[in-house]
């Protein structure tokens, strides 16, 4: 996986409203385990919507693999795989099984390949039992393993996770922290959940859409919390 920015910057609305919440942003991420903390508001899950196009800079270019986002969004959403904060955004489905099921509808893979597939991760997530649940039935930690398992069902290269444990207790942000450190793919994991870093190969640093710090990530987080605490 390459990602590159290029004097990427993005300017929300126009005129007297315009808001420019990402500036100047140079960067050639090739590590398998990226971490990006910051402010509230500090433009961290708009880079991250940018990796896949959803967002795409008002100035500078960004590539995934060589490909523009602001023209190739769709081949690169082939590629890259995105958790939402917010799992019930995510949910499509009235199963567990079916939503996970979802992402592969337009594959043209065989039914046995997607069920088993599924019947794999639902395993893997310890959601096995829960196959024929109404999904929106589970319990915030659950929706967050299904919406992970959702994406991954898909077998993208590189996973972009905004935020996945915010709404989850310790107990489950600690889960889903092990899920991703037993992922094969290259992940970017957006989080204020500093300890899940710990192993990571590199955290930046966003501040007021500057990348302020970008390094291992004991020095990184020691940056940012004496950034936290002026
Ligand atoms: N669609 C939008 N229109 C206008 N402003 C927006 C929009 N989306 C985000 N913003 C603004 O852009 C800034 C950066 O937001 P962003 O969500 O990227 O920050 P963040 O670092 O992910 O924050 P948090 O940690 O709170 O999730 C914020 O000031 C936000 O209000």
């Amino acid at each position: 996986m390459l990602i590159e920015a290029d004097h990427v910057s993005h300017t929300y609305g126009q005129g007297p409203t315009a808001r420019t919440v990402l500036q100047d942003l140079n960067l050639r991420i090739e590590e398998r385990r990226v971490g990006i903390v910051g402010h509230n508001g500090s433009g961290k899950s708009t880079f991250a919507r940018m990796i896949n196009g959803l967002i795409v800079p008002t100035a500078g270019t960004l590539t995934v693999d060589g490909l523009s986002t602001a023209s190739k969004a769709k081949e690169i959403r082939k590629h890259v795989g995105f958790v939402f904060t917010d799992p019930d955004n995510q949910i499509i489905m009235p199963t567990v099984a079916e939503d996970i099921a979802f992402g592969l509808r337009r594959s043209k893979l065989p039914k046995e390949v997607v069920a088993r597939r599924v019947d794999a991760l639902l395993e893997r997530f310890g959601l096995a039992g829960h196959a024929d649940h109404p999904a929106h039935l589970l319990s915030g930690g659950q929706k967050q393993l299904l919406a992970l398992a959702s994406v991954l069902v898909t077998e993208p290269d590189i996973l972009v996770m905004d935020e996945p444990t915010t709404l989850l207790d310790l107990r489950n942000a600690r889960i889903i922290g092990e899920v991703v450190a037993g992922l094969d793919q290259s992940v970017l994991l957006v989080t204020h959940h500093l300890n899940l870093l710990d192993d990571f190969d590199r955290v930046l640093v966003f501040d007021e859409g500057r990348l302020v710090a970008d390094d291992s990530p004991a020095a990184a987080v020691a940056y940012y919390r004496e950034l936290m605490a002026v």
